[in-house]
């Protein structure tokens, strides 16, 4: 009996030792949580001091990425390019970015540039980083001036145009909307005047072939290509024509060169052609350059003229991506479609400089057909300097410009290592997760140390890529579903252009009409003028008017008809 009656007691005690068990467990545990708020809270306060006002976990793995990889940034030095060089710039975080609590997703360890894209598992919960990293001749990160990136990608061409003998030397700024192009063009243009005086007043620097104030001129022109058209930013913006003579020089017809003799006069005409630019307003700049603008510097001998060598400073339009366009009006849409093909041809041109590419479409758009010579040319040399947004909102976008800068010059990166490095996979992913909710990421199994630098780059470059991974707008394949679009917005800009023409003519040749008409009148009202005659010359007359506005009435059919079909193709692709 007592031993029965000791049973339920034992157990008794047994399930309140349990349940005393489970609470201080649970205790505990709220503890812990509590713990992780605060640590969280004050981690969020923390970035909030520091300007990043992101996803407190994100943040937590890129900064986790960045301490381990971190030694693997080089010294800049002088790459010895041989034709092409090409490098990206990352910009600081804004404020429209932090006001979307985008964080800072992009890590230039140069020479690498890497795009850490957040992601979140199927579960909605857990949060992992997709890492895409390439190698650039120079990757600028958001610390380095200008003056820096000047130093090391423009000025080695200032001084190739200098030197004379046909050089021909183009730097392009490539990068979405919003991301730098114009800053670091605009700065990187005011060096390129110091340098081009001080190094024409030093006459003996490259001999009789080369340019000095003495045996040279050096003149600026400046245009933008927006909307089909060709316009000079020094000359009322006025219309220019593309023309191609026998030989195949590309001539551009109209265009005004101005004769700068010092810096300043040098700079007031890029101020000029700066404020006479297309920009609007967009999602991501308030000022977006919506057209290519292009200053060329020419170098001419002062005896008889003869171009001697020419500097060409392009700031493409932003790139978008077709999804950006879908809720663009009409205007806006074949705008970003005319920038879209320009710069497919624009990567195929620049490829065929180092033998990438056998083809050179040139005649593709009228950038790459205005800067014929700076592809074909065997003294040309070129740098292109991707800029790219660090806020996460963007990340695809940088994808982009990193792969388009990256294709560019694939296999033969110029080396940061002292020589020549093999070809690397130009887009290859490391994952770094975080799981569930927040967890140590898993490193790429690479080697620290610093002999082993290469490999580890190498291992970055080369790491599985298990996750998908959408193909954009500037892949190879995509861009084949735009181009019936893209065709159709050039076909569109040329009927464009010829009934503009055709009805300009024609308010002409009708006033010349008028006249006549008024002179019939005038005689026919005279004494003893022939009837007949008149009736037959009001005749011709009214026939030659009837021509002219049936001929006008095509050219309007066959505009509007590139109009609708403009419209149906866009409508398919927002569809799409
Ligand atoms: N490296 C930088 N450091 C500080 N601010 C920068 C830097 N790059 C760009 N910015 C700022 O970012 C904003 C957008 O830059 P910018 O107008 O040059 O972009 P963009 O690429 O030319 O854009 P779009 O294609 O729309 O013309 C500007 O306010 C500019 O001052």
């Amino acid at each position: 009996m007592g031993r029965k009656s000791l049973l339920p007691t034992n157990s008794a005690d047994a399930t309140r030792l349990r349940i005393e068990r489970m609470e201080a467990d649970r205790e505990q545990r709220r503890i812990r949580q509590k713990e992780v708020r605060l640590a969280r809270t004050q981690e969020e306060q923390r970035n909030l001091l520091a300007g990043n006002p992101g996803d407190v976990d994100f943040i937590g793995l890129v900064r986790e990425w960045r301490q381990e990889h971190e030694r693997l940034a080089q010294p800049h030095g002088d790459v010895d390019f041989e034709k092409i060089c090409v490098c990206v710039r990352k910009r600081p975080l804004n404020e429209k970015e932090r006001a979307k609590r985008d964080h800072d997703s992009v890590t230039c360890l140069h020479p690498m540039a890497t795009v850490h894209s957040a992601k979140l598992r199927v579960d909605g919960i857990s949060k992992y980083l997709d890492h895409n990293s390439f190698r650039f001749d120079h990757a600028f990160d958001e610390e380095t001036s200008t003056e820096e990136v000047y130093r090391y990608m423009a000025k080695p061409l200032v001084d190739w145009v200098c030197g004379g003998r046909g050089a021909r030397a183009t730097v392009f700024a490539y990068g979405q909307t919003g991301s730098g192009k114009t800053y670091t063009m605009g700065r990187i243009q005011q060096m390129v005047a110091d340098d081009i005086f001080e190094t024409l007043s030093n006459n003996t620097l490259f001999g009789d072939e080369g340019c000095s104030l003495e045996n040279s001129t050096c003149s600026v022109a400046i245009f933008e290509i927006y909307g089909g058209r060709i316009q000079d930013l020094l000359n009322k913006r006025n219309r220019l024509k593309v023309l191609e003579d026998a030989k195949g020089e590309v001539v551009i017809s109209g265009l005004e060169e101005f004769e700068a003799t010092n810096p300043a006069e040098f700079l007031a005409m890029i101020e000029k052609g700066h404020t006479n630019r297309t920009t609007h307003a967009t999602e991501a700049n308030d000022v977006s350059s919506r057209s290519h603008a292009i200053c060329q510097i020419l170098f001419r001998d002062r005896t008889n003229g003869r171009l001697k060598s020419k500097l060409s400073l392009v700031d493409l339009a932003g790139s978008e991506r077709g999804t950006d366009t879908k809720s663009h009006n009409r205007q806006r849409r074949t705008e970003s479609s005319e920038i879209n093909t320009s710069l497919l041809a624009l990567k195929e041109c620049i490829r065929a400089i180092d033998g990438k590419s056998q083809h050179v479409p040139y005649r593709q758009s009228k950038l790459t057909q205005i800067l014929k010579d700076s592809f074909v040319s065997r003294h040309a040399r070129t740098a292109m300097i991707a800029t790219v947004s660090p806020g996460s909102s963007s990340a695809d976008h940088t994808v982009n410009t990193l792969r388009y800068a990256d294709r560019i010059k694939e296999n033969s990166v110029g080396d940061a290592f002292g020589k020549t490095s093999k070809r690397r996979s130009p887009m290859k992913q490391v994952q770094n997760k975080k799981s569930p909710g927040v967890s140590k990421s898993s490193p790429p199994k690479a080697k620290l140390e610093d002999e082993h630098i290469e490999d580890s780059l190498d291992l970055i470059l080369n790491a599985s890529d298990d996750d998908e991974y959408t193909e954009e707008y500037f892949s190879e394949e995509s861009s084949q579903k735009f181009t019936e679009l893209d065709e159709t917005v050039q076909n569109l800009y040329d009927e464009q252009e010829k009934l503009l023409n055709h009805h300009m003519k024609i308010i002409h040749e009708s006033a010349e009409l008028i006249m006549e008409e008024n002179k019939l009148l005038a005689d026919v009202q005279g004494d003893n003028y022939d009837v007949d005659d008149y009736a037959l010359r009001l005749s011709k007359i009214v026939d030659r008017r009837f021509e002219m506005v049936n001929g006008l009435r095509e050219r309007l059919g066959l505009f509007q008809e590139q109009l609708k079909k403009e419209e149906e193709l866009s409508k398919m692709q927002r569809r799409l």
